[in-house]
Formats: C-alpha cells, sequence, structure tokens
C-alpha cells in the first residue's frame, strides 16, 4: 500500500523546508492515496514528530530494519500506536510486519516518555500535543516562532547576505510579518545589529553560507548577552565562561574584532568534553582569524582569577547552565519534522541499577554529533523536563541557582573585570532577579565595587527593549535576606535587568539577562540605598563543599 511509502515522502520534502504540507499533499497531483487519509497522517505524524523520533532512536529499530527509513518508522510507528485502527495494512504485510516486531519496545519508550513528560495517560498526553499544534496555528493567539539568523561580520557581511542568500525574501517591518507559517519574509532586527528573522517556512539548513559559519541560528534573546556587554576599544580580553555550543562565543568575538580588530581576544571555557567538541567545530567554523582561544574541559571556576594570564580580561560572559524553562520547543516554531537519527544506538534496558545515576553525575543530555558539521543539534541549552511537583521544583531551582551564583560571583572576583553580563534562559525568578540580587548583596560584590549595569547606561537597542525585569521577583529575593542591614533600589534593579518572554509576538524565547559593572573608582554601592559596615548576607553558595558544577539530580 502506498499510504505509508507517501507520507514517508512528504514528510521528508516538508522537512527539507521546499513546501508546506498542505501544498505538498493538496497542490501536487498524482498520490495514490487519498489526499484526506495522507493529509491526517503526515499532519498527526509531524505534530508527534519530536516524541515518535525520539522512541524510533531508542528502540534501535531503525539499525535492526534496515528498509525502514526515518520518515518511513515514523508513520508506521505513529499508526501502530497512537491510531486508534492501527496501521492500515495487513498484520502479514511486510512493512507492518517490520514494526509490530518491536510494538513492545515502541510502548515501552512510549511510556517513558510520557512519564517523563509527567501525563499520566496517553490521552493526557495527546491533549498536550494537540494543544500546542492548535497553538501554533492559531495566529491570533500564540505566534509562530520566527527563524532567527544572526550574520556573523566576521566572515560576512549582512549587506552581503541580503543581496545574495536572502534576496528571493520579502522584507517586512516587524517580527509579526516574519511570523506567518505560508509567507517568505524577512525582518532586519531592530535591537539587535546583524540579526534577521525569516518565516518559519524557509529553511537555510542546507544553505551554503550556514555550512560555511556566515550565518548562525541564534533565537534573539540569545543575542543579548554578548551586545549588553558591549565590549569597545578600550576593553581587553573577554571570557565567556560558559560557552558551548558556542553561540555567545562568536557574537562576542565579531563585536570585539569590529571594535579592536587583531588585537581582539575572546576566551571562551567549556566545561563538558561532548560539548567541547562542539565548541571547538563550531568557533573553528566560524572564526577563520583566530580570536577566539577554546579552552576545552575547562571548568570556569579553576580559571585563577587574579593569575596573570587573566590580568587583562576586562570583561565576562556567564550563560550558566539553567532550568531551560524559557526555550521554545522546536513543535513550537514552524512545521518542524523531528526525525530519528540512523546512527542512534537502542537505550539500555531499564533496571534497577541503571536507572542510578551517581551524585553529582551530569545527566546526559546531549544528542550524537551529526556526521555533517555537528553544530545545530546541541542546543544552548535543553528544554526543562517537568518536575513531578512543586517541591521537586522549588528543590531544582535552589540547587540551580547556588551553583549559578557561584559562578557569577566567582566571575566577579576578576582582579581588571569592569563588565559582566550574567544569564539564563529560564523564566524562573530564583534563577534569575534572585541570583541577580544575591550577588549585589554578597561580600564578594561589594568589596569589589559591582552593581548592576542601569538601564540608562546600556547599549542603544537594550535601553530600547521593553521587557524587563519582574519587580516582585527582586523583592521576594529580598525577603529571606531579613539579616541584611543593605537596602537596594529595588525598581532600579527590576528596571536595570531584562526579560523575554516566549510565545509573544516578539518572537523570542524565554530569556533573562542583567549586566553588572564596575567604575573602578568608586566602591560601587550606587544601587544600594545604605550600605552598613561589613555583613553576612548568606551562605550564598559560598559553601566549603566543592561543587563546581550543576550536576542535576540523582535519582536517589
Ligand atoms: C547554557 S549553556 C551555554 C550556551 C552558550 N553560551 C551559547 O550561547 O552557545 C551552559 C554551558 O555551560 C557549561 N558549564 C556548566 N558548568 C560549567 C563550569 N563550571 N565551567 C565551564 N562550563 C560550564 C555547560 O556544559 C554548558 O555547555
Amino acid at each position: 500500500m502506498a499510504l505509508y511509502h507517501e507520507a514517508a515522502s512528504i514528510l521528508e520534502t516538508v522537512n527539507n523546508g521546499k513546501t508546506s504540507l498542505k501544498a505538498e499533499v493538496f497542490g501536487k497531483k498524482g498520490w495514490k492515496s487519498d489526499g484526506k487519509t495522507l493529509f491526517a497522517l503526515t499532519s498527526e505524524a509531524a505534530k508527534w514528530s519530536s516524541i515518535l523520533a525520539e522512541m524510533v532512536e531508542k528502540s534501535g529499530i531503525l539499525k535492526l530494519e534496515k528498509q525502514l527509513s526515518p520518515t518511513l518508522a515514523l508513520v508506521l510507528t505513529h499508526d501502530l500506536l497512537l491510531s486508534k485502527k492501527g496501521i492500515a495494512l495487513p498484520q502479514k504485510h511486510g512493512l507492518s510486519a517490520t514494526v509490530t516486531r518491536h510494538k513492545a519496545r515502541l510502548s515501552a519508550e512510549l511510556t517513558k516518555t510520557r512519564l517523563r513528560k509527567g501525563f499520566a495517560t496517553v490521552d493526557a498526553l495527546r491533549a498536550h500535543v494537540n494543544e500546542a499544534a492548535t497553538k501554533e496555528e492559531d495566529g491570533s493567539e500564540s505566534y509562530a516562532h520566527p527563524r532567527w539568523i544572526r550574520i556573523n561580520t566576521l566572515r560576512t557581511t549582512l549587506e552581503e547576505q541580503l543581496s545574495t542568500t536572502f534576496a528571493e525574501l520579502d522584507r517586512v517591518s516587524s517580527v509579526k510579518g516574519v511570523s506567518n507559517r505560508s509567507s517568505k519574509a524577512l525582518y532586519i532586527d531592530e535591537h539587535i545589529p546583524n540579526l534577521i528573522a525569516v518565516s518559519p517556512s524557509v529553511n537555510f539548513n542546507s544553505s551554503k553560507p550556514y555550512k560555511e559559519g556566515k550565518l548562525i541560528f541564534q533565537d534573539k534573546a540569545s543575542c543579548f548577552p554578548a551586545y549588553l556587554l558591549d565590549p569597545g576599544k578600550e576593553d581587553g580580553d573577554i571570557i565567556d565562561a560558559c560557552a558551548a555550543p558556542g553561540n555567545k562565543t562568536t557574537h562576542l568575538a565579531a563585536i570585539l574584532r569590529s571594535q579592536k580588530g587583531e588585537e581582539a581576544r575572546v576566551i571562551a571555557c567549556e566545561k563538558d568534553s561532548f560539548r567541547s567538541k562542539t565548541l571547538q567545530k563550531m568557533t573553528k567554523l566560524a572564526d577563520l582569524e583566530g580570536v577566539i582561544e577554546v579552552k576545552t574541559e575547562q571548568n570556569f571556576l579553576k580559571l585563577g582569577p587574579t593569575s596573570k594570564e587573566f590580568s587583562n580580561v576586562t570583561g565576562l560572559v556567564l550563560d550558566p547552565s539553567c532550568s531551560g524553562s524559557g526555550i521554545v520547543g522546536r513543535d513550537e516554531g514552524g512545521i518542524v519534522v523531528h526525525l530519528p537519527s540512523t546512527n542512534a544506538a537502542a537505550s539500555e534496558p531499564t533496571s534497577k541499577n541503571s536507572r542510578k545515576r551517581k551524585r553529582n553525575e551530569k545527566p546526559s543530555k546531549e544528542k550524537p554529533v551529526p556526521e555533517s558539521d555537528g553544530t545545530e543539534d546541541v542546543r544552548e541549552e535543553e528544554p526543562e523536563e517537568a518536575p513531578k511537583d512543586s517541591l521537586e521544583l522549588a528543590k531544582r531551582l535552589i540547587a540551580l541557582s547556588d551553583f549559578q551564583l557561584r559562578l557569577l560571583q566567582h566571575a566577579m572576583s576578576f582582579s581588571s573585570a569592569r563588565r559582566i553580563t550574567y544569564s539564563t534562559c529560564s523564566i524562573h525568578g530564583e534563577e534569575n532577579e534572585g541570583v541577580v540580587v544575591r550577588a549585589l548583596l554578597s561580600d564578594v560584590a561589594r568589596e569589589a565595587g559591582w552593581r548592576v549595569m542601569k538601564r540608562s547606561e546600556q547599549v542603544d537597542g537594550m535601553k530600547r527593549w521593553h521587557r524587563r525585569g519582574d519587580l516582585s521577583a527582586v523583592e521576594a529575593a529580598l525577603q529571606p535576606l531579613t539579616q541584611t542591614s543593605v537596602v537596594l533600589n529595588n525598581q532600579e534593579v527590576a528596571d536595570a535587568v531584562i526579560r523575554c518572554d516566549k510565545s509573544t509576538e516578539d518572537g523570542t524565547m524565554g530569556f533573562f539577562v542583567a549586566g553588572f559593572v564596575r567604575d573602578g573608582t568608586t566602591k560601587g554601592d550606587e544601587n544600594l540605598q545604605h550600605a552598613d559596615a561589613m555583613h553576612e548576607v548568606e551562605n550564598g553558595g559560598e559553601n566549603d563543599e566543592d561543587e563546581d558544577e550543576w550536576g542535576g539530580f540523582s535519582d536517589e
């Protein structure tokens, strides 16, 4: 029967970004299958594809059943487990048999995914998947996430790309103009230089300039930290403390190079070994001039802030691991078909022992390195897994924010540093305003004279950005600190820090960034209405335990 082969071929074409699902199914003559059935199957499989791809990958069936392509496995698995009628083929049909014999394994993977996402039943998961899909298609309520592309000025210019790669696209004057799924439009961002957004239906994944590192796929919000740091001619070296996969590193390098020419130097530090490799690849591709020095498998906390090597470091970008709660899932963007990797090995059967993770061992979130260039599949951060309950979330946020504070305080210890940006792709106040307040009130910040970078002091685009910090989160962070005699100017701090919300007309992911400055001449207590003698703010991550990395939670 042609249905599954035709559906698989349609998903392949749509995934290449050449056309839309509707245009492919109904606009093309010659399909043997009924159009409505074909559309229903392909759109359902696309909707479920992130879940199905993971199940197929983990089950390892692509390795065992060589006649299955990733898209064919997707549509067959969809009908096997999620369609009421099952696979529309006789049981003995060869194609049906190739997936049916793995039904137990695939079902187990579906159960694991469902539980991990926090849904008690398949129907609850289905409702969630449907709701997400309805939102995507309802332009009035939610906006299709545009594809943000930063033009890498280390390798090309905006003008060159506008007149070549993007010459065919219609120019629009608002982000909303590119949020329409069927449009082929381009918007030049009004806040971040050299950043554009294109409609979700246009895909430059396989374009030459992308493969050459001239285009960097980077959400608008993720461009804020390097831009807010705003390094200039007078600056020395800049450290990107938590760098992989390297989007902010290459952005920093581009800005610094434009200011300092050959003198520009960015030191990129990454602790994780797998992500270090991605960072190396990405920077090698994007930075032919050698502005960036990569420190692989390097714990930032182990860099000596007063050592000679870093005596010329005047700025730091700190974008540490976070809950990832602001991330826009790939399925919240345009029609994206998630495909299982053909290289994926079957996951180990879950035994009691294998489920246990050692304390401090980082949960493995990495995707296999694609053979092509390895940059696009390692994300800046992984989306948050739904916590079981509010208690688990609270615990998670305490551990994360202590870790983030510790890194921020370390950044504040660099002897020549004058500016720092701290960012997360989290929506939780604890990881954002909470960390900022705790850092500002810490001895480290006060002794070194760090204060928040006020809105009025920020680079033009950031000054104009409308979403600012959450005042109630600033106040909430101060509440437990009853011991302190220091009073912050809460409103000024809230206005100084920057937020992005996901799924709004801004077209960004959820994000947070704060700038810190120290003037060098004062003790920098400008945000403090009165600063009394040295005080014990709180433990604030200055614990003796050698916890130098966010290690996730153990299952124990
Ligand atoms: C949110 S990601 C960074 C994304 C990156 N800034 C970008 O824009 O592409 C956080 C990174 O910090 C790394 N990391 C966590 N703890 C670290 C530490 N102590 N030292 C250095 N890197 C660390 C993680 O492995 C992860 O790659």
